[in-house]
């Protein structure tokens, strides 16, 4: 396990800093900052406030993803799937949280709304070439294995 300093900023001095839950979470829990609890229309989505920003280094990359309880029990989820928080970012932590269910939900300031998983990635440098190299499974894909 790999655990690194990150200099993280509040922008809004009532906002919490992401924390994780168990000794082994990947993913540092996110917290709503906002004046107001936010009340998340049925099959809309909010911006909901996190107060922070942060400064992830070179060569990293902060995944947002859903919570699953809050997915699973209540139907809110990031309407983007998974957030991308690039390195040199600087601006709020922003989750946009979609709400799946058939009924009006509201999230209260303080509440965990996301969480972040710190990762790394590669870039690649792009050739455009007029061949690529054979492999067994060619062009299949979208469930071409495994047919009887
Ligand atoms: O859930 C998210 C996703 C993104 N961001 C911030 C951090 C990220 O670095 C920036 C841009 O995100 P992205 O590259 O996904 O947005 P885009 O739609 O491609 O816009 P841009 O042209 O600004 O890159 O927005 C968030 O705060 N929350």
């Amino acid at each position: 396990m790999t655990t690194f300093d990150i200099n993280i900023k509040k922008l809004n001095e009532n906002a919490t800093i992401p924390s994780y839950g168990s000794e082994f979470a990947a993913g540092a829990d996110l917290y709503a900052c906002m004046e107001e609890p936010v009340t998340i229309v049925a099959g809309e989505t909010q911006f909901i406030h996190t107060g922070l920003a942060i400064e992830i280094p070179a060569g990293y990359a902060g995944l947002v993803y859903a919570r699953s309880g809050l997915a699973c029990k209540r139907g809110l989820a990031p309407a983007n799937k998974v957030g991308v928080i690039d390195a040199d970012y600087r601006g709020e932590i922003m989750v946009a949280l979609h709400n799946h269910s058939n009924v009006d939900q509201t999230i209260e300031s303080g509440e965990r709304i996301a969480q972040l998983v710190i990762t790394p990635y590669i870039t690649g440098c792009f050739h455009t070439v007029d061949e690529l190299s054979d492999t067994v499974r060619g062009e299949g894909g979208f469930g071409s294995t495994g047919r009887k």
